[in-house]
């Protein structure tokens, strides 16, 4: 136990005993008493995420963002959650498969080092995978990871990329961030109202980096005219490692 050092330098007598070579110590009787040591003890480590605002600068974000508004309505489909499966009740936006943002891509390229340093991941050799993703009025998506040991174990890195017209159209459509629990002993990681969280703005410009392990969601949006120009942009995607099935085989 720590005992405070004003107490220790001015109490001669203490000092002295803390010094004397103890008493042997006695063997504990064998008792079938549980311990009172409670073992739920739960870690919450704030999740840590790499946020960059004014990320492209106005004039290449506001050229981005007029793209996204015009990317051509038959590309736009609900968005799946796994395996392709609609469950609206958990995911509710459109997302737009076809739409490629090169300069975000080569902007991420110039920050990833720094990015992989902050949240200890490597992205040696990975690809990127992307998609244009909208939230209008009502849309949400619920609390999930990207990637998981049996889903998309190859996703390493999650960035967001946000864009929407000034002033911001919508409220609501927060990123919220829960922090880690880690249990102290296995098998419990506490119930599920009693997780922290941290909410992040989707501001026009900004980008978000996590790793695509932690827990997220995107908070419900408010956008009561509906007009598709007055969504919540997100260019969402990962840094991918390599697909081993498309390895070329050695001659
Ligand atoms: O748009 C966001 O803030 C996050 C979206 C997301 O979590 C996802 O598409 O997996
Ligand atoms: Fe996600």
């Amino acid at each position: 136990m720590a005992r405070q050092n004003t107490t220790a330098q001015q109490d001669t007598t203490t000092a002295r005993q803390d010094t004397a070579v103890p008493p042997p110590a006695e063997a504990p009787e064998a008792t079938d008493q549980p311990s009172p040591v409670s073992t739920d003890a739960i870690w919450r480590l704030p999740v840590t995420v790499c946020r960059i605002t004014q990320f492209l600068g106005e004039r290449t974000a506001d050229a981005l963002l007029e793209r996204a508004v015009a990317a051509t309505d038959d590309a736009w489909q609900p968005s799946t959650i796994r395996d392709h499966e609609l469950v609206p009740d958990f995911r509710s936006s459109r997302s737009h498969q076809d739409f490629t943002a090169p300069e975000l891509m080569s902007a991420i390229d110039e920050v990833v080092e720094a990015v992989e340093h902050t949240l200890g991941v490597s992205c040696r050799y990975t690809e990127p995978d992307y998609t244009l993703n909208v939230h209008n009025d009502g849309d949400f998506y619920r609390a999930h990871q990207d990637s998981t040991a049996e889903f998309s174990p190859r996703r390493l890195l999650t960035f967001v990329y946000y864009l929407h017209r000034t002033p911001r159209p919508f409220d609501g459509g927060e990123l919220r961030m829960f922090d880690a629990a880690l249990p102290l002993h296995t098998g419990t990681t506490g119930a599920w109202q009693e997780h922290t969280w941290r909410d992040w703005e989707p501001e026009h410009d900004s980008i978000v980096f996590f790793r695509p392990t932690a827990w997220h969601e995107v908070r419900p949006v408010s956008c009561p005219g509906k007009r598709h120009a007055d969504s919540r942009f997100a260019v969402n995607g990962w840094l991918c490692a390599p697909d081993p099935a498309n390895a070329r085989t050695r001659a």
